[in-house]
């Protein structure tokens, strides 16, 4: 792939802050917990109460930040809190509602949590997780989100404000939703997504990639995807896969650092050669210094994480670390017998991306 494919302009949006709203006990402090902490989500069974907002700061391809408001907060008690200067400094508010408990007067406060925060702040995200949907059957789940959309609908109606964009989701902490649903609200904050994406639909259509996900490890919300549509399933292999390739690092990380350890004193003994050789050849000399430096070079990072694995049915997951706790990671239904051509291909296609990302992450930090 032609380095000049890939350049481009990235913003980071300043008000990457989330902030997450919701009656008691709808599950907020377990969404934070499973999505960024990796809690295990039994584990959240008996969380005590928040009685004040918490905010959690993140680190990757933007600083994002969530504030948890107390569900027993009322917005509009005398104020404790300066809720305007709040409102003006967020990019998105996630609402969560429990949906197996009734949810009429969770929608009767959101509607009016809506009504202010539009007035303060007309470019908010308004995000709703219709949350717990794990206890209800999957014919009920769309009947629940049409009465749940339709009430939300009505109530701005009465307040005149039918033109609020509002999405909304169906999340569990027990399965992949709750990622999906944060994957697709930090999205929106990641103020040249456009060009990210048109960097991976580039990147799918040289390497034969038929999903590519940009992932952050830690929380596995995936921060960019290529155009096409995203599968659930691809979605799962693709979180999963980063586990394991993790996990298989860990693995092998003190051989490698042997292996590292000796590598260095090699090199070390190269340089020493290489100065006591100053008789040498001038020639062979820069040639053989040259070689050392790159030694040392490459000894001074330590290398990124890549791991490529074929699943039974033939698929190919190809996983590479990219900057800033972020991976890439790619499926494709590779033939068994290009695969070495091919991935010869795709490294260098990435290593180029990578470059990109780099390039695109230093213009945003001078802005
Ligand atoms: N079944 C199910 N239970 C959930 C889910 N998410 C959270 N819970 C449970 O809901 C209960 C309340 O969760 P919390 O995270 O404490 O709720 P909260 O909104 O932070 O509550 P406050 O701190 O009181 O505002 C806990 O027992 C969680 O285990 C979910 O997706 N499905």
């Amino acid at each position: 792939m032609d380095q000049s494919a890939l350049s481009g302009s990235f913003e980071v949006d300043s008000n990457a802050t989330v902030l997450l709203m919701g009656l008691r006990r709808s599950g907020k402090s377990s969404i934070c917990k499973v999505v960024f902490h990796n809690t295990q989500p039994l584990d959240t069974l008996y969380l005590e109460s928040t009685t004040k907002p918490t905010t959690e700061n993140f680190k990757s391809l933007i600083d994002l930040a969530v504030i948890e408001l107390p569900g027993q907060l009322n917005l509009f008690e005398p104020a404790l809190y300066d809720y305007e200067k709040l409102f003006t400094s967020i990019g998105a508010l996630v609402y969560v509602i429990d949906s197996q408990d009734e949810y009429l007067s969770a929608l009767q406060n959101l509607a009016v949590i809506i009504k202010y925060a539009v007035s303060v702040n007309p470019k908010i995200h308004i995000e709703v997780l219709i949350h717990k949907i794990d206890g209800l059957s999957e014919d009920f789940r769309l009947d629940t989100q049409r009465d749940i959309m339709q009430r939300v609908g009505d109530d701005l109606l009465d307040y005149g404000l039918e033109g609020v964009q509002i999405s909304f989701y169906l999340t569990s902490i027990f399965d992949h939703s709750i990622y999906e649903a944060f994957s697709r609200i930090v999205q929106k904050l990641i103020y040249e997504l456009p060009a990210l994406e048109n960097l991976l639909d580039l990147l799918m259509q040289y390497s034969n990639f038929d999903k590519v996900f940009l992932f952050d490890i830690n929380s596995k919300i995936y921060v960019a995807t290529d155009s096409s549509p995203v599968d659930i399933q691809n979605y799962e292999v693709c979180a999963e896969f980063i586990d394991v390739s993790i996990d298989l690092d860990g693995l092998y990380e003190s051989n490698s650092q042997q292996q590292q350890q000796q590598q260095q004193q090699h090199a070390q003994q190269l340089k020493r050669n290489s100065i006591t050789d100053t008789f040498e050849d001038s020639m062979n000399q820069s040639q053989y210094q040259t070689s050392v430096s790159e030694d040392l070079d490459a000894l001074a990072n330590t290398k990124p994480t890549k791991c490529i694995s074929r699943l039974e049915n033939g698929t190919m997951l190809y996983l590479h670390q990219m900057i800033r706790g972020l991976a890439l990671v790619a499926v494709s239904r590779l033939e068994d017998s290009d695969e070495t051509t091919a991935l010869s291909v795709i490294d260098h296609n990435v290593a180029i991306f990578k470059k990109s990302l780099e390039k695109m992450w230093e213009h945003a930090k001078f802005r």
